[in-house]
């Protein structure tokens, strides 16, 4: 056990955090800020609604945090990467949300995209927008300093080949970003679950991650309603096929956070495609 997930244990066991392992949260802001994990601590106060637990926890449901929104991120996957900066501004101006930026290392998924010297050059072009990677990458806790500097907001990655997961989501809490759980089909939503409360996002994967195009699995939806039924204030994500003819079962499900490449960024209406999956969503929030 490392000293993060160390300090977590000591603190669950003292009673300052819910009896969940993994309560504890790292305050962020936008970029770069480190933050030393006993400034963090003492940072944290109890939430009068919830005494033993932490602000913005989402284990115990009972929190500070905004209520979740319905947010569309449409991926630049298939869209025109040589024109990357113009297709991007196009999609924010119809309505996008948030950026989905798919970075591929040809080894965890077989296929190559773009690292963070094409996320940096993006973000020059593009300086109020929200950008989430998507690390589709064996190490990636080798990208995460790389990827603040180049201005990346919320940094997802798989935890299918990282051995020490907390350790990775604390090296993004403290170099400014927010932290994504990515799971890839194959991969339970329960392997995932210690990890949670330290996680700003979860990714469930709706297709096996390296091409956009793909066909939606609808099997993956189980892991959405349990995720929701189990941290209501989570914000959930899915990604792969999501498109206007299966926005309504991923909506149902629990997800609020949508994932969208083809069926966005081919569209000759965005707006509309936009617009439409977003008020599926808005539908059915509590
Ligand atoms: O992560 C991805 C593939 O690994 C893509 O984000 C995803 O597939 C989106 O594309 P589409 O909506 O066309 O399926």
């Amino acid at each position: 056990m490392n000293f993060s997930c160390l300090a977590i244990r000591v603190l669950t066991l003292q009673g300052l955090c819910s009896p969940r392992l993994g309560c504890l949260r790292f305050k962020t802001s936008k970029f770069r800020a480190p933050a030393p994990l006993s400034l963090t601590l003492a940072e944290t106060t109890a939430s009068p609604s919830c005494p033993k637990a932490r602000p913005n926890c989402c284990a115990c449901n009972k929190t500070n945090k905004m209520p979740i929104q319905a947010k569309i991120g449409p991926s630049i996957l298939n869209a025109d990467l040589a024109n990357l900066a113009a297709e991007s501004q196009k999609l924010l101006d119809n309505g996008a949300d948030y950026l989905h930026l798919d970075v591929m290392d040809g080894a965890f998924v077989p296929n190559l995209t773009f690292g963070h010297p094409m996320v940096k050059c993006l973000r020059n072009h593009i300086k109020e927008a929200f950008f989430e990677t998507h690390m589709m990458v064996q190490n990636p806790e080798q990208w995460i300093t790389p990827m603040a500097d180049a201005g990346v907001n919320l940094y997802t990655f798989h935890v299918e080949p990282v051995k020490d997961v907390c350790s990775v989501t604390r090296k993004i809490q403290e170099a400014g970003m927010k932290v994504g759980l990515a799971i890839k089909p194959g991969t339970e939503v329960k392997e995932i679950e210690k990890y949670i409360d330290v996680a700003d996002l979860v990714l469930v994967m709706t297709v096996e991650p390296g091409f956009g195009g793909q066909s939606f699995m609808a099997d993956m939806m189980p892991k959405v309603e349990w995720l929701r039924n189990n941290y209501p204030n989570l914000d959930i994500e899915v990604d792969g096929g999501v498109g206007p003819k299966t926005i309504d079962c991923c909506a149902k499900a629990g997800a609020n956070w949508i994932v969208s490449g083809t069926a966005v960024v081919g569209s000759a209406d965005q707006r509309q495609v936009i617009g439409e999956m977003r008020n599926v969503v808005k539908s059915y929030l509590k």
